[in-house]
């Protein structure tokens, strides 16, 4: 079994949804934010919703909390519809990207207050509050005030405070995004092992692709306000569903050009006088010849080498000239020129143990069809 099925596999026996998404609408004055959005989520699991700025995702999350009312559709927790429930009674625990923590008051204070407005009984808060700063790491930190914990710290008391009153959902808009990039992979996986431990169901928004891929179970990718796929990290990543996915997951070449020929789901087209092969990738019959198709080839499927005689695994290779090779660190980056006005990304992720290349050397390119995605154009 491989490593995701194994994940994945997890939570094959918990069938009982805990949100679901049925038809959901969202139109402002002149604007369709959101279009048609349906989706469930079973219980325990980790969903993330990934797009761009102004795909829709922040809309969708607020109807689902209840800070907007959908213009259509119905959303559904634990079985029950929800648009008739206001924010404070739909047992949701909250994180965005503003914690809004009470400066003046302690961790331990900051932690209890939603226990005191929900009037749990009073001789049961401190152990709780002391139980979720532990959860948390933060369990030496209680007397202290915000402005003496570190973002990373105060991260912490936010995701203990949306935590402590056991809520049926946690919703997490953009947490992390003002972080640092140490930190905010470090709270990724923080939110992570704290998610796993308490199987708490979570919707998580985020652009950031890296975020979505190491944090879910889930991942749906939204565009214009469109639900374009659902589908488990290594899914989204491997089997997108168009090319938006397959270009918003990864960094990933399109090759454009007109279908020469086809054969079952294997597909050729010209691209700038040579014929690139791909496999069909999208839902229903492989196109005709003639038609425009655009093929998604991920930077790092490509290998390369000085001749063609040393890349006999692959069934396609091409020459081109290196236009430019960067030093990442953990990968070198090459563009190589494919054909006119086609430039192919490519990664070396192991450069040491590789020849590497200058710019303005001609080197050989080799890639397999089922690494390259077909889609319509
Ligand atoms: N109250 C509103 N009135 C009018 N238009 C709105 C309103 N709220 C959101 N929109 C528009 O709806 C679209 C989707 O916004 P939304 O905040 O959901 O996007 P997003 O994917 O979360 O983007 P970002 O990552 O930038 O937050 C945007 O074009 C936005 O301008």
């Amino acid at each position: 079994m491989t490593i995701e099925a194994g994940i994945e596999g997890r939570h094959a026996q918990a069938a009982r949804v805990a949100v679901s998404v049925r038809n959901v609408d969202m139109s402002f004055a002149d604007f369709h934010a959101v279009k048609d959005a349906s989706f469930d989520l079973e219980d325990g699991r980790f969903l993330t919703i990934l797009g761009p700025s102004g795909s829709g995702k922040t809309t969708l999350l607020r109807m689902i909390a209840g800070f907007q009312k959908p213009s259509a559709g119905e959303i559904f927790i634990n079985g029950k519809p929800v648009s008739a429930t206001p924010p404070h009674k739909r047992s949701i625990g909250m994180v965005f990207q503003k914690l809004a923590l009470f400066p003046h008051m302690t961790a331990a204070e900051n932690v209890a207050f939603p226990l005191k407005m929900r009037r749990f009984d009073a001789t049961t808060i401190p152990e709780r509050v002391q139980r979720y700063l532990d959860l948390v790491h933060l369990g030496g930190y209680a007397d202290r005030r915000i402005h003496q914990l570190s973002g990373g710290q105060q991260q912490r008391v936010a995701i203990a405070r949306a935590l402590v009153f056991e809520p049926d959902l946690l919703l997490l808009d953009e947490p992390l995004a003002a972080l640092d990039r140490k930190l905010r992979e470090e709270m990724q996986l923080e939110f992570r092992r704290i998610q796993r431990e308490l199987g708490v169901t979570t919707i998580n928004v985020t652009h950031d692709q890296r975020e979505a891929l190491v944090v879910s179970d889930e991942v749906i990718v939204m565009d214009k306000g469109v639900i374009q796929q659902k589908a488990p990290p290594s899914a989204t990543y491997r089997t997108p569903a168009n090319a938006f996915v397959a270009g918003f997951i990864g960094v990933t070449n399109f090759i454009s050009g007109k279908v020469t020929a086809t054969s079952g789901d294997t597909v050729s087209f010209d691209v700038g006088g040579s014929e690139v092969t791909g496999t069909w990738a999208a839902q229903g019959a492989a196109p005709s010849v003639g038609a425009s198709v655009t093929g998604a080839l991920r930077a790092e499927q490509v290998r390369l080498a000085a001749s063609e005689a040393e890349l006999s695994g692959c069934q396609t290779t091409r020459r081109g000239v290196v236009r430019d090779a960067i030093f990442e660190g953990e990968r070198l980056v090459y563009e190589i020129d494919l054909a006119p006005g086609t430039l192919l990304r490519v990664f070396d992720h192991d450069a040491a143990a590789h020849k590497q290349f200058a710019i303005g050397d001609n080197v050989a390119m080799g890639w397999n069809a089922r690494d390259v995605l077909t889609f319509p154009n």
